[in-house]
């Protein structure tokens, strides 16, 4: 299968190369993508553009409609979609399935801002005055979306941005274009107007630049690393776009000498070893009190041995591959430097090329202990299965420990007493806090994003998205007959 543009409604070939897509489970070529250029972006941007002139005008319960139905589409197709999706990017189907049905529950949830879309009417300082505001649309958007949530992530920013009254322009990681294909049959499915979905496939570098550059696109809405987000804003400042960006993390579990240690351990172990540690809300520090350490470490090496590791698409494997070998050259560099750095490996630590495995991406659930807060390994994103762990004397070194990474997305602590946890919530410096859980599961009706080098000020899902795909308006409607001039006939 080869996959191509879909622009203005239709699959529509470009003169790029095209670069095989594989299944990190066993290597299989799973389709061909094309590199497309900046010629293809453009195109696009006309689509969108002359599309969003008529889609505006579309009443937005109308424009909701067609949400409802893309969301019943997906749900109609979930299975097909999570099995796609654990060939293309690993994850274990459980998760796949997890991760589609965020995007149905974003579907049905941006469908009824449909008819909210809030703004505000406010009583004039004037007599005979009018004051309200709105939500207006902004344009043409662009998304930039990573392969560890192909599809969610992508329904988190492309959902708010049409309901709005927006077109987009989606470019999708190349390691992950067959859900953006499955989208696009959707949208299509969905009678989605030709031109609001526009989809080119290609490199960051030559699309997503090209995107970023093209003065008709007024928003970029970016996830990805903090490496390639701090050059789209740099990018994008220079032409003056409102950049949306969701970037890296490192985030920690807290563990209190009054934690419930068996809650603890499940929690770790679901949000380091899920998607393979490849979310970004992975947990990749521990952070524990002197107390619980050497029981946590225990309750932590006999929980790993349970984890079945192996093609997703197997429904009694907990781990699956990593992304691609890339992916796991770099997580193996870490395991060195953790080693190198003096970190105790207690678990894992190595490439698994044996039977089963060799043709495949996947590393083994590693744990370090006795790691400096401020070694490498404790402060630098790996995105894969390997924990740190650190010890403290008190919540407020675990707390100082926590803040002291430059990423600041999503942490989380274990403890029974209420004034841990409040005194956490208020001085953890995350965007997101979780309490007796583990660092990933966000819902799409919250905010959805991170603080420092996580994010710049933006986020996802919730009725926040909005703010990134809208303006406000404000409306005066002076109906008294004459001039009245705000500020100077108020004196
Ligand atoms: N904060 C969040 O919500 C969130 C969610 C998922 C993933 N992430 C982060 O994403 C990273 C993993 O995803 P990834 O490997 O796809 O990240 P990445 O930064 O390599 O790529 C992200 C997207 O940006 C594109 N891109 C690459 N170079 C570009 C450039 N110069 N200009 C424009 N676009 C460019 C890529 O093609 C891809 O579509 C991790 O750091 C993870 O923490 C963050
Ligand atoms: O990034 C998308 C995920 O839904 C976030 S989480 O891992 O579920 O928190």
């Amino acid at each position: 299968m080869k996959l191509d543009n879909y622009i203005n409604g239709a699959w529509q070939e470009s003169g790029g190369e095209y670069t095989a897509v594989l299944n990190p489970a066993n290597g299989e070529t799973l389709c061909e993508v094309r590199l497309s250029g900046r010629e293809d972006v453009d195109r696009a941007v006309e689509s969108a553009k002359k599309a969003q002139k008529q889609w505006a005008l579309v009443p937005a319960p109308k424009r909701a409609d067609y949400l409802y139905e893309i969301g019943r589409l997906m749900k109609e197709r979930k299975e097909h979609l999570s099995q796609v999706l654990t060939k293309e990017m690993g994850k274990v189907i459980e998760e796949a399935r997890g991760e589609v049905q965020e995007g149905i529950d974003m579907a049905y949830y941006m469908a009824g801002e449909g008819r909210r879309l809030f703004g505000e009417t406010v009583p004039s300082e004037l007599q005979d005055k009018f004051a309200m505001s709105v939500r207006a649309p902004i344009g043409v958007v662009g998304l930039i979306t990573p392969w560890n949530f192909p599809v969610a992530i992508a329904t988190w920013k492309s959902f708010p941005a049409i309901v709005a009254g927006n077109t987009f322009i989606w470019k999708p990681a190349t390691e992950t274009p067959m859900m953006a294909y499955e989208m696009a049959k959707i949208f299509e499915e969905a009678g989605l107007p030709a031109g609001v979905a526009n989809i080119v496939f290609g490199s960051g570098s030559d699309v997503g630049t090209a995107m970023i550059e093209h003065p008709d696109v007024r928003v970029i809405s970016f996830t990805g690393s903090t490496e390639t987000g701090r050059h789209v804003a740099e990018l994008g400042g220079r032409h003056l776009k409102k950049v949306s960006l969701e970037m890296g993390g490192k985030n920690a579990v807290i563990v209190m000498d009054d934690a419930d240690l068996n809650l603890a351990v499940e929690g770790i172990l679901w949000s380091a070893f899920g998607t393979a540690g490849q979310r970004c809300t992975a947990c990749s520090r521990v952070i524990v009190h002197k107390d619980v350490k050497s029981e946590l470490e225990q309750r932590l090496l006999e929980a790993m041995k349970g984890l079945t590791i192996g093609d997703g698409l197997d429904e009694s494997v907990k781990v699956g591959p990593v992304v691609n070998k890339k992916a796991l050259e770099k997580i193996d560099g870490y395991v060195k430097i953790g080693k190198e750095e003096g970190a105790r490996l207690l678990a894992g630590g190595n490439i698994l090329d044996g039977a089963g495995y060799s043709d495949g991406c996947y590393y083994e659930p590693t744990l370090f202990t006795d790691v400096k807060w401020d070694s490498r390994i404790a402060q630098e994103e790996i995105f894969g299965p390997v924990i740190s762990l650190i010890e403290v004397g008190s919540l407020d070194e675990a707390i100082e420990v926590n803040n002291s990474v430059v990423y600041g997305l999503s942490s989380s602590i274990f403890t029974q007493d209420v004034n841990k946890v409040f005194r956490a919530q208020r001085d953890l410096d995350t965007g997101i806090v979780y309490v007796n859980a583990g660092t990933t599961g966000a819902e799409i009706h919250l905010p959805f994003g991170g603080t420092k080098g996580t994010g710049n000020g933006h986020r996802d899902s919730g009725v926040a998205a909005l703010d990134v795909f809208t303006e406000w308006k404000s409306i005066y409607v002076d109906y008294s007959g004459k001039l009245q001039r705000a500020q100077i006939d108020t004196e």
